[in-house]
């Protein structure tokens, strides 16, 4: 399977949407143990969205969530909506109802993003924390989760939006266009650091997306996406047969 990408995805392909679930859920935990025998802790982004939901949910429950010590994992966000905590549209709500509350982790672990203040505060303020956290001037996560959008944006970096071109810092505010709202994400050079970076998507919806930002012209600007290539780290792309069915050879 040829890809245009710079750094070109292992591709996890499963029969169906439940199949991919339980299989990331499986290598979650899996990753999680690995980085906790390795430096003692976990440190994990995850996205919004609802693709996602059904993976929380499962890690949420028996015995996946008892195979965890989540005493020990550091729970982030790759983005968030500029919206308060309990809105709907809130990726923070989503996770917390799915999964995190669920969860015999310490408060003091979870780590969202601000929505509800000011978004420039929001961003800085989540980039000292991040740099605190990490001890380091390049925080590097065990593990940052991504979606895709149909229109090719991952985390909330969009077509064309400014952040895009961000090479020194972290997480981003940004006003985006084709939402009509402000939305905080990492940074094109946090997510490159991470030590995997697992793009989940499924449905036939995605099918379009994923074979136009695997085998076309590089473009990152129009498709964001593109412009993931960890450095040193495992980039994989966990799907279902239907969200694989254009990727070329598939
Ligand atoms: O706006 C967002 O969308 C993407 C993709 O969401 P999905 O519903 O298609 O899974 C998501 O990854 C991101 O966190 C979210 O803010």
């Amino acid at each position: 399977m040829i890809s245009r990408l710079s750094s070109a995805p292992r591709l996890q392909i499963h029969a169906d949407a439940e199949a991919m679930i339980q299989a990331a859920a499986a290598a979650f935990v899996a990753r999680a143990q690995a980085a906790m025998d390795a430096h003692g802790r976990f440190s994990v982004a995850l996205a919004g969205g609802g693709t996602p939901k059904p993976l929380y949910e499962l890690l949420a429950t028996a015995p996946l969530r008892d195979a965890v010590d989540w005493l020990r994992v550091d729970v982030f966000f790759g983005d968030e909506r500029c919206v308060p905590p309990d809105s709907p549209r809130s990726n923070y709500r989503m996770a917390n109802e799915a999964l995190l509350s669920k969860l015999p982790i310490p408060a003091a672990n979870v780590h969202r993003l601000h929505g509800e203040v000011d978004p420039a505060r929001a961003a800085l303020a989540y980039e000292q924390l991040l740099r605190a956290a990490f001890r380091r001037e390049q925080p590097r996560f065990d593990l940052i989760l991504l979606g895709i959008g149909d229109n090719g944006h991952t985390a909330s970096l969009f077509p064309g939006c400014a952040c895009l071109r961000e090479s020194e810092r972290l997480v981003c505010a940004q006003y985006v266009e084709s939402q009509h709202e402000w939305r905080l994400t990492f940074t094109r050079p946090l997510i490159n650091a991470a030590a995997a970076v697992w793009l989940l998507a499924d449905g036939a919806g995605k099918a379009g997306i994923l074979a136009d930002v695997f085998g076309g012209a590089y473009q990152p600007d129009v498709w964001p996406i593109q412009y993931v290539a960890p450095h040193g780290g495992d980039y994989e792309w966990w799907l279902d047969r239907a969200a694989a069915a254009q990727l070329p050879d598939a």
